[in-house]
């Protein structure tokens, strides 16, 4: 995925054949049912669960799903999104869709709305414009999606401490404002990468598979509990370094 390469397709139709494309892209193998790894099975089997990447252009949505779905970081190497780019994760069946922050692809981001069981929601923590914007993104949000889509905002950039425009508790009020889960993450560091994508899934799954007679998941406390978690354990590497 280099400059040249545009990282998704502008027509949400076409994006079937894009997804067996991407997927050969990324494991090297045919998407035909034999040569399906189990991981691609699974998220066939998942259908629309879906989960979008959404917030304003350069604030690191490709960046995150690449560090999410690859576990690295490829610095400036991405060229605007145009419409829907498109990979699977194995943590739960689900399909995540990475979607372009320019205002002229918005049509096309509405069209996954609809679909979509979750969003994560990003700004980067340097860019006050991209903060200030998510008012309106929740807005367009409760225009066009269900109800009951799960949300997460995401403060990215968060290696970039010494740039920062926006402070933490910034962040946290907003989303406590809005009630969604809120973590600050870093696509090039990996911080909380794996989490947010974590908590999301572990989120669906219970929707989607809850009896009534189990507690209920509860994705703030999740979110919590593994960042105190996670918290410590770097403390007690420090000690150890
Ligand atoms: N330092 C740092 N840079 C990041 C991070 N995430 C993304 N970037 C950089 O920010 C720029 C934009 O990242 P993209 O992932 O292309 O952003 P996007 O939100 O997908 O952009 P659009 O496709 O235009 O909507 C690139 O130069 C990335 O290398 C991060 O966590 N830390």
């Amino acid at each position: 995925m280099k400059n040249s390469t545009q990282k998704g397709l502008g027509d949400p139709g076409i994006n079937q054949t894009f997804r067996a494309a991407y997927t050969q892209k990324q494991t090297g193998k045919s998407n035909n049912r034999k040569n399906q790894t189990k991981q691609e099975k699974l998220a066939r089997r998942g259908g629309g669960r879906g989960t979008i990447l959404v917030g304003d252009s350069g604030v690191g949505k490709t960046s995150l799903l690449v560090q999410f779905d690859q576990g690295k970081f490829i610095p400036g190497s991405f060229s605007a999104t145009v419409g829907i780019g498109f990979t699977t994760m194995h943590v739960f069946v689900f399909q995540i869709w990475d979607t372009a922050g320019q205002e002229r692809f918005r049509s096309v981001t509405h069209a996954y709305y609809r679909d979509a069981h979750a969003l994560l929601l990003l700004y980067d923590i340097t860019s006050k414009s991209s903060f200030d914007n998510i008012r309106a993104w929740l807005t367009e949000i409760h225009e066009y999606a269900q109800s009951d889509v799960v949300i997460m905002l995401l403060g990215n950039k968060a290696d970039m401490n010494s740039d920062r425009t926006i402070r933490r508790e910034e962040g946290e009020r907003l989303a406590r404002e809005y009630s969604v889960p809120f973590m600050e993450t870093s696509a090039k560091t990996g911080v909380n990468v794996e989490l947010a994508f974590t908590a999301v899934a572990k989120e669906l799954k219970s929707r989607a598979i809850q009896h009534p007679s189990e507690p209920k998941f509860k994705i703030h406390e999740y979110i919590e509990a593994q960042k105190e978690k996670s918290s410590c354990c770097e403390s007690f590497s420090n000690l150890l370094n």
